[in-house]
């Protein structure tokens, strides 16, 4: 029997595990089994985004799970993000029914603004001009989030929340919303602990979710030889020392720390590994030993819109 996963309370009262499955380049062939594996697992949390380019699959699988009565809908936490190419308040209720079509849902139970820069609407979800330069669009993320605010209140999405937002752009959407932001997803792991991000948000009411975790060795712009996260010597040796793989403190670390935490796996194994840290803890100095490793290493710097006037990395320090 599955150790059932801790939930976080979120400022408006609902509770989301602390522990999730991501679905970023998880290819529609693989996700459908890897989202199986997870709910039979015992995962309750996934992950997803329009822009990862299969929600159909992933609500394939989801279906699937409540259909054999695995699972009820009520038991699972499903998170999706609005992409950048329609923030434009016209275009986000649209946005969010395709993703409930995909995801063969009638509400989400968090719907984030991926991003708080716009990209231009309604063409590709990368629209590049002839020198493959990202085309922005100026739409304020403010205005984003107003038009977010009746889809909430009208059920479709419980709860609404933010990602990859700086502190500033955090305080900004605060002083304006009247639904307020629950979560903020943020890159998160040893080398950017995102502690300040962390003490704002949650001074604020605002959780945080730490994307990336394991260090994303699969992302796209990794370069052959890289150092990869999961391979630092010095997390192999607290691993070996506690007998736990590194994935497994990784993901410890966020739950010591109260941030929930996604990683993406399409290998069942891993799947599995990847939850089995519910049933030991991380000594409060072997905590602060792995805050030590930060050294603002981000992994997702998003340089395709650098010198958007909205960026989130370029101007402000956290
Ligand atoms: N809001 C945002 O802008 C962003 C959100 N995200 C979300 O966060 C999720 C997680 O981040 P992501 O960047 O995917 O990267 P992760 O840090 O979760 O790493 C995923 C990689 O680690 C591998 N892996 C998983 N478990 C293990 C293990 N136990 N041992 C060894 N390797 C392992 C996976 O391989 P394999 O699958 O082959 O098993 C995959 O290559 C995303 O999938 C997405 O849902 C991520 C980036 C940005
Ligand atoms: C992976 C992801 O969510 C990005 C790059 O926006």
């Amino acid at each position: 029997m599955a150790l059932k996963t801790p939930y976080v309370k979120l400022a408006n009262g609902y509770e989301c595990p602390i522990l999730g499955l991501g679905t970023w380049k998880s290819k529609p062939g693989e996700v459908v089994q890897a989202v199986k594996d997870a709910i039979d697992i015992g995962y309750r949390h996934i992950d997803c985004a329009f822009v990862y380019g299969n929600e159909p699959e992933v609500g394939e699988a989801i279906s699937a799970k409540i259909a054999e009565g695995v699972v009820k809908r009520e038991d699972l936490f499903i998170t999706s993000k609005l992409w950048n190419t329609f923030h434009r308040p016209d275009l986000v209720r649209g946005a969010l029914l395709k993703t409930l079509q995909n995801l063969k849902l009638d509400y989400l139970d968090l719907y984030l603004i991926h991003w708080p820069q716009a990209y231009k609407e309604e063409g590709e979800l990368f629209p590049a001009d002839a020198d493959g330069k990202i085309q922005f669009s100026d739409v304020d993320y403010l205005d984003t989030w107003r038009a977010l605010e009746p889809l909430a209140r009208e059920g479709l999405a419980r709860s609404l929340g933010l990602s990859n937002f700086n502190s500033k752009q955090v305080e900004r959407v605060l002083q304006a919303a009247s639904v307020k932001p629950v979560v903020n997803q943020v890159e998160c792991h040893p080398y950017l602990n995102q502690k300040r991000l962390q003490e704002f948000c949650e001074a604020r009411g605002i959780k945080l979710t730490a994307y990336s975790p394991l260090g994303s060795p699969d992302r796209p712009w990794a370069k052959p030889g890289e150092p990869q996260l999961m391979d630092d010597p010095k997390l192999q040796t607290l691993a070996a020392r506690l007998g736990k793989t590194v994935a497994q403190i990784l993901i410890r670390y966020q739950i010591e720390r109260g941030i929930i935490v996604i990683p993406k796996s399409v290998t069942r194994s891993r799947i599995l590994s990847n939850y089995q840290v519910l049933d030991f803890a991380l000594a409060p100095e072997d905590v602060t030993l792995i805050d030590s490793f930060h050294c603002n290493g981000r992994l997702v710097p998003m340089t395709a819109s650098l010198g958007h006037k909205y960026h989130p990395f370029e101007n402000d320090e956290f």
